[in-house]
C-alpha cells in the first residue's frame, strides 16, 4: 500500500528537467555528462510554452537531437544551473576575524587559515529575487536568507553539509551567517515537515543526516542566543516525529521482550533519482522485473538520504551495486545523531524553562542509548556496528525480532561515529576499548580515516577519507576527556590537514574528499568527478585548528 511504501510526487517542472536531461545524455553521450546540470536549469517561459517547443525539435529514432539544435533550444528556453543564485558578502565576513584561531602561532598555517576563512565569501549566495517571483520557474527552492553552499556542482544548499559548514563560520567568528543557515533550515521544516537533503524541488523526497539540533546547539553554546532556541525549538519536536514515525521507525524485540525503537534511511521515492536519472536507469538496466527495478529505486535514493551515498556499507553482495539494500538497515551513525538530537533537545528546552519536554527528551535518549547498547554495540570487535533487518524488511511488520547474527561485522568509520555522542565518550572504559579496537583496524591511513576497508570504486569507501567522518572521530575522542585519547585525535586532525595543505597548494583548491593513502592526493571515484570548494572541508580545517592550534615549530609539508 502507499501508507506502506510512500512516495512524494514530485513537481511538473522535474518531470520535464528529467526527460530534458535524457534527451541531452542521448545528444551527447556519456562523456563528461553530468545529468544534475540539467535539473538546475530555469525556464525562462512557462512550463506549458517550454514543453511545447521541446516536442517539436526533430529526433532521430533513438530520441537524440543535433548538439547544434540542442543548444538552440536551451539558449533560447532555458537559463543556466547557477543563474538563479547571487554571489554575496556575508555581512559579518571580514579578512582577518578578532579572536581568529587564537592557537595557531605559525605564520604560514595562519595565512593558509585565513584563505581558507576567505573561501566563505566565494560560497555565499542569495536566493535571487527570480526565484522568490516565479518559483515555478525554479528548481532551487526560495531559502528567505543567504545561503553557504558546498561549492562547483553542488550549487544549493546541503543538510549535513551545513553542520560542518556552520563549524567553520563558528571559529571564523561568522554567528549571523550561521543563525540564518540555521533559519533556513527551519524553513523547509516548516513547510516540508522535515529538512530536505539540499534545496531543490527534486531533493524533497527525502532528508539527510540529521543535524539540525547539533548546529543550534553549538549556536547557542558560542552566542547564548535563547532567541534563537526558542524559535527553533518546535521545529526540532517536528523533525525529531519525522524520524520517529513511518517508514522511519522500525522496532526490535530482544530475547526478554522489551521493544527497542530505532530508525532507518528510507526516502518517499521509487523512481530514478532526477539528478542523477541517467547513471540509476543504466545501473537499474540489468534488472528486469518491474516491482525489484522499483524497490532498487527507493535504495538508491534511501542511500542518498544517509549521506553515504554509495558504499559497499549497503550492498549485500560489496561486488554488484544492485544489491543496495539501505532500507533494510538500522544505521548506526544516524541513531547516534538522533540520540544527539534527543540530548540536544533536552538541553536546549531546558534552557528556555520548557522543563517537561526536557523531561521527555532525557527519557528518550536512555531509551535509544539502551536501544543502541542492545542492537549495535558488538563487544568483541569494540565497535557499534550496523544491524541487517533481515529479507522481510521492506513489508509493513512492525517489530523485528533481535538476532545477534544480523550484525554487520565489516570494518567502516560509522562504526565509530557513536564515539561523537556524550553518552558514550564519557565512559572511559569505552573509550578506551573503542581506541584500542580503532587503533587496529585498519581505517587509519597515513593522511587521515579511510571511509571503509573495501575498495570498491564507490565514493564512500576505501581509499576515500571525508572531512565530516575525520570531524566526528576527533572530537569524539577529544571529548572523552582522556589524555591518550586526545592525543590520538590531535594526530588524526594533524593527518587531516597537511593533506588537505599539501592538495591545496598543489591545486588551490579545497577538496569534497581525499585519498588517504597518500598525503596530498585527491578522492575518486563515485558518479561525478570530484568537486572544490568545499564547505565541510573547510570548515573542520578551521575547526580542527580552532581545537588544536598550530605551534611555530611544527611541520605542516607532508611527512
Ligand atoms: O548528485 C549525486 C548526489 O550528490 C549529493 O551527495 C554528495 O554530495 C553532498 C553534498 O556535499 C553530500 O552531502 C553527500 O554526502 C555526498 O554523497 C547529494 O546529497 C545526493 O542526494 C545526490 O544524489
Amino acid at each position: 500500500s502507499s501508507q506502506c511504501s510512500p512516495v512524494k510526487p514530485t513537481t511538473p517542472l522535474v518531470t520535464f528537467l528529467d526527460r530534458l536531461q535524457e534527451t541531452a545524455f542521448k545528444t551527447y553521450g556519456n562523456s563528461d555528462f553530468d545529468p544534475k546540470l540539467y535539473v538546475d536549469l530555469s525556464l525562462k517561459f512557462n512550463l506549458s510554452d517550454t514543453e511545447e517547443a521541446f516536442k517539436k525539435l526533430p529526433r532521430s529514432e533513438n530520441g537524440s537531437v543535433s548538439v547544434e539544435i540542442l543548444e538552440g533550444f536551451m539558449g533560447e528556453y532555458m537559463r543556466g544551473a547557477g543563474e538563479d543564485l547571487v554571489e554575496v558578502v556575508p555581512e559579518d565576513y571580514v579578512p582577518e576575524p578578532t579572536g581568529f584561531l587564537p592557537k595557531v602561532e605559525s605564520p604560514e598555517v595562519r595565512a593558509w587559515a585565513l584563505e581558507v576563512h576567505s573561501l566563505w565569501k566565494n560560497l555565499s549566495r542569495k536566493v535571487s529575487n527570480g526565484v522568490r517571483d516565479r518559483p515555478d520557474l525554479h528548481t532551487l527552492l526560495p531559502l528567505p536568507n543567504p545561503v553557504v553552499i558546498p561549492g562547483s556542482r553542488f550549487r544549493e544548499v546541503y543538510y549535513w553539509d551545513s553542520y560542518w559548514v556552520i563549524r567553520g563560520l563558528l571559529a571564523s567568528k561568522m554567528h549571523e551567517t550561521a543563525k540564518a543557515i540555521v533559519a533556513n533550515l527551519i524553513s523547509l521544516i516548516d513547510e516540508y515537515g522535515y529538512v530536505l537533503n539540499g534545496a531543490r524541488a527534486y531533493y524533497s523526497n527525502r532528508s539527510q543526516p540529521p543535524l539540525l539540533s547539533s548546529m543550534i546547539y553549538e549556536i547557542y553554546k558560542r552566542t547564548g542566543d535563547k532567541e534563537m532556541v526558542r524559535k527553533s525549538l518546535p521545529a526540532l519536536l517536528k523533525e525529531h516525529q519525522f524520524w520517529n514515525s513511518g517508514k522511519h521507525k522500525m522496532t526490535i524485540q530482544d530475547d526478554q521482550a522489551c521493544n527497542h525503537t530505532l530508525s532507518r534511511y528510507y526516502a518517499m521515492w521509487d523512481k530514478p533519482r532526477p539528478e542523477s536519472s541517467t547513471n540509476d536507469k543504466e545501473s537499474a538496466s540489468k534488472i528486469l522485473d518491474a516491482s525489484e527495478k522499483q524497490q532498487f529505486y527507493r535504495e538508491l535514493a534511501s542511500t542518498a538520504e544517509s549521506g553515504w551515498d554509495f558504499s559497499t556499507r549497503w550492498m549485500r553482495n560489496s561486488s554488484d551495486f544492485t544489491t543496495l539494500a539501505t532500507t533494510s538497515i538500522l544505521p548506526v551513525d544516524l541513531n547516534a545523531f538522533i540520540l544527539k538530537m534527543e540530548l540536544d533537545i533536552a538541553s536546549l528546552a531546558k534552557v528556555i524553562g520548557e522543563n517537561t519536554i526536557s523531561e521527555r527528551f532525557v527519557e528518550a535518549s536512555q531509551g535509544r542509548k539502551k536501544a543502541m547498547d542492545s542492537v549495535f554495540w558488538n563487544a568483541k570487535m569494540g565497535q557499534w556496528v550496523d544491524y541487517w533487518l533481515g529479507d522481510n524488511s521492506t513489508s509493513c511488520k512492525e517489530v523485528h525480532k533481535l538476532e545477534a547474527s544480523n550484525q554487520n561485522e565489516n570494518v567502516f568509520a560509522s562504526n565509530f561515529v557513536p564515539l561523537w555522542i556524550e553518552l558514550f565518550n564519557s565512559d572511559a572504559s569505552v573509550v578506551e576499548k573503542v581506541m584500542e579496537s580503532f587503533q587496529s583496524s585498519g581505517l587509519l591511513c597515513s593522511a587521515g580515516i579511510a571511509t571503509s576497508l573495501t575498495n570498491s570504486g564507490q565514493q564512500w569507501d576505501f581509499p576515500n577519507g571525508w572531512a565530516p567522518i575525520q570531524h566526528m572521530i576527533v572530537e569524539g575522542l577529544v571529548r572523552s576527556g582522556l589524555k591518550e585519547a586526545r592525543l590520538m585525535a590531535e594526530d588524526i586532525a594533524m593527518r587531516w590537514i597537511r593533506t588537505n595543505y599539501a592538495a591545496y597548494k598543489n591545486t588551490s583548491t579545497m577538496l569534497e574528499k581525499y585519498d588517504v593513502e597518500e598525503c596530498g592526493k585527491i578522492g575518486g571515484g563515485g558518479e561525478y568527478i570530484p568537486q572544490t570548494g568545499f564547505g565541510w572541508t573547510n570548515g573542520v580545517v578551521l575547526a580542527f585548528l580552532e581545537e588544536f592550534g598550530w605551534t611555530k615549530d611544527q611541520k605542516l609539508d607532508c611527512q
